[in-house]
């Protein structure tokens, strides 16, 4: 293996640190407290511990956490009640919804109910328009998370060619306005992409977000590239299929011979996601209340 293993854990564990040093400095200095409310809608398992995971770090980064645990049968006319009296509490300055939400709710009515100002997951299309035209937005969590990493890793990215392989609201089009907010040359290719394989050859900085195990093979790797894998996909354990195992968008084996540098799956990209819900919900405060934000935690 020739490639620098990324340390999403121990980086996210840096980025906890620092958020936890701006709470203090809130607390001490202006006698402020962050506040995340987290809503989860029934009782998905992997869910169900995020949210209990977002809970215990935003505590231990000194905000104060509120947890709404909502029957999965729960009415979407009264999850967006909690919604509006979320937006109008104000010890609260972040707002997320777990996704996904049972299929009676709309998704996207609830998410665009949320205070822009308020929305830390980034989804509000107020923040995805204010991110597409390069204003001060809030931005979604996991490509955040990956941005500081490649910016950790390299310094600058301008002028180096990106590939980002997936398209959703949540990974691949944010992913792609950051890189090109950092002065990279873009690429958005996706599982219908011809010639996939030459596509992400092209690539110094090769995003998979693509929710396919394993889909990209080192021979889709140009030599030296750095390799961020956003996938988490739950597979049978080869030698135990009674066993589940989790892998990435990307072979790790094949790909880690190639690239340059690389985030492994578990412990690279994933623990980020909630280090940089805090650093949002960290960001949100400072701006509710016309203080300076803290630097290298916001794109
Ligand atoms: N409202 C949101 N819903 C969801 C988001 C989100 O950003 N906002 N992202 C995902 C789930 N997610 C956080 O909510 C999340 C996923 C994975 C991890 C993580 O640390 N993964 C670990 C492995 C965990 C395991 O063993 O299963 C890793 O990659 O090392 C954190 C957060 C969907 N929903």
């Amino acid at each position: 293996m020739a490639a620098t293993i990324i340390d999403g854990k121990a980086f996210a564990a840096t980025v906890r640190g620092q958020v936890a040093e701006h709470v203090a400095a809130l607390k001490a200095g202006h006698g402020i407290v962050p506040g995340l409310a987290v809503v989860l809608v029934g009782e998905d398992p992997a869910s169900q511990v995020y949210v209990r995971n977002k809970g215990k770090q935003t505590a231990e980064a000194g905000m104060a956490s509120f947890e709404h645990k909502l029957d999965a049968a729960t009415p979407e006319a009264e999850l967006l009640a909690l919604v509006a009296r979320l937006n109008a509490d104000p010890a609260v300055h972040g707002i997320l919804v777990q996704l996904p939400l049972p299929a009676h709710i709309d998704a996207a009515k609830v998410i665009n109910a949320i205070d822009p100002a308020k929305d830390v997951d980034g989804f509000h299309i107020s923040n995805v328009g204010l991110l597409a035209t390069g204003q001060k937005a809030l931005v979604p969590c996991t490509p955040l998370g990956c941005l500081m990493m490649l910016r950790d890793h390299h310094g600058s990215l301008a002028g180096m060619e990106a590939v980002v392989v997936g398209r959703s609201n949540i990974v691949g089009k944010p992913m792609a306005q950051l890189l090109l907010g950092d002065s990279c040359t873009v690429t958005v290719a996706h599982s219908r992409t011809a010639d996939l394989g030459a596509v992400c050859r092209r690539a110094d900085i090769l995003v998979a977000a693509v929710g396919r195990p394993e889909m990209i093979r080192g021979d889709w790797v140009k030599p030296g590239a750095t390799v961020i894998d956003v996938g988490i996909n739950r597979v049978a354990h080869p030698d135990d299929p009674g066993k589940s195992r989790l892998v990435g968008d990307c072979h790790f084996d094949s790909c880690a011979e190639v690239a340059g540098a690389i985030t492994p799956v578990p412990g690279g990209v994933g623990p980020m996601t909630i280090a940089c819900l805090l650093a949002n919900t960290l960001t949100a405060c400072c701006r509710a209340h016309g203080l300076p934000e803290p630097q290298g935690l916001t794109a």
